[in-house]
């Protein structure tokens, strides 16, 4: 679903103040293989806690059902998604930065809320690798910690990794990781309430990747 916010709703959070803005100094990045890296921001966020707070009560969730084969899913989460422009500040505020910082035009936002433990999502790749041969994925946290895997997928796939991300840590993966590695927020008796905010790009990528991408798809990617 798709929310059109007024900028006045946010334009109180901390992240606007002087020298307030996202901090890069614990930038840490991880080489999953020779084709796909994830970066681990620690703290990356000032004003964390108050972005979940407003986020909490003032988003419409929506609860998504999908039809798979012949049975309704409920997805154990909340969602909300917005144009950058129009969502939530300071959302459009952090795309800028991060498209500064990752070269792509991040210009979708989404938004998850897990209200507990309870709430979780799959193993799998994220839609845009459809679009993009080698696409930058930046997730911000807030609220309570949870764990977050991320494991290779196809022949010769090596070992699972997990890291904790905590409320105002960024994590962004890049290179092959939505093609050739598939992540995951697993349930987690007894986790607080967390909200992820995704930074995704359009940007279809250089147009000779593009054809290519096309073959190589595998079945494994699709859910
Ligand atoms: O909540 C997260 O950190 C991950 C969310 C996610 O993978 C997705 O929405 O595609
Ligand atoms: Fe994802």
């Amino acid at each position: 679903m798709t929310a059109v916010f007024t900028p006045s709703l946010f334009d109180d959070v901390a992240l606007h103040g002087p020298g307030a803005g996202p901090s890069w100094s614990g930038a840490h990045r991880t080489r999953l293989d020779e084709r796909s890296w994830v970066d681990v921001v620690p703290g990356w966020l000032p004003g964390a806690e108050e972005w979940f707070s407003r986020l909490v009560r003032e988003v419409p969730w929506n609860q998504r059902r999908r039809k798979m084969f012949d049975q309704e899913i409920v997805e154990p989460r909340l969602t909300c998604g917005w144009a950058l422009d129009e969502a939530p500040g300071p959302a459009p505020e952090l795309g800028a930065e991060l498209s500064a910082r990752y070269g792509e035009a991040f210009d979708r936002v989404s938004a998850n809320f897990y209200r507990d433990g309870a709430d979780s999502v799959a193993w799998h790749g994220d839609r845009v690798r459809f679009t993009h041969p080698s696409p930058v994925v930046a997730i911000v946290s807030l609220g309570a910690p949870r764990r977050f895997g991320l494991r290779p997928v196809g022949p010769g796939a090596g070992t699972t990794r997990w890291l904790t991300v905590c409320g105002g840590d960024l994590l962004v993966m890049g290179g092959r990781c939505q093609h050739e590695w598939q992540h995951t927020v697993p349930k987690d008796p007894g986790a607080g309430p967390r909200i992820s905010v995704t930074f995704r790009h359009s940007d279809p990528g250089p147009v000779a990747a593009r054809s290519e991408r096309a073959r190589e798809i595998p079945a494994w990617a699709l859910r």
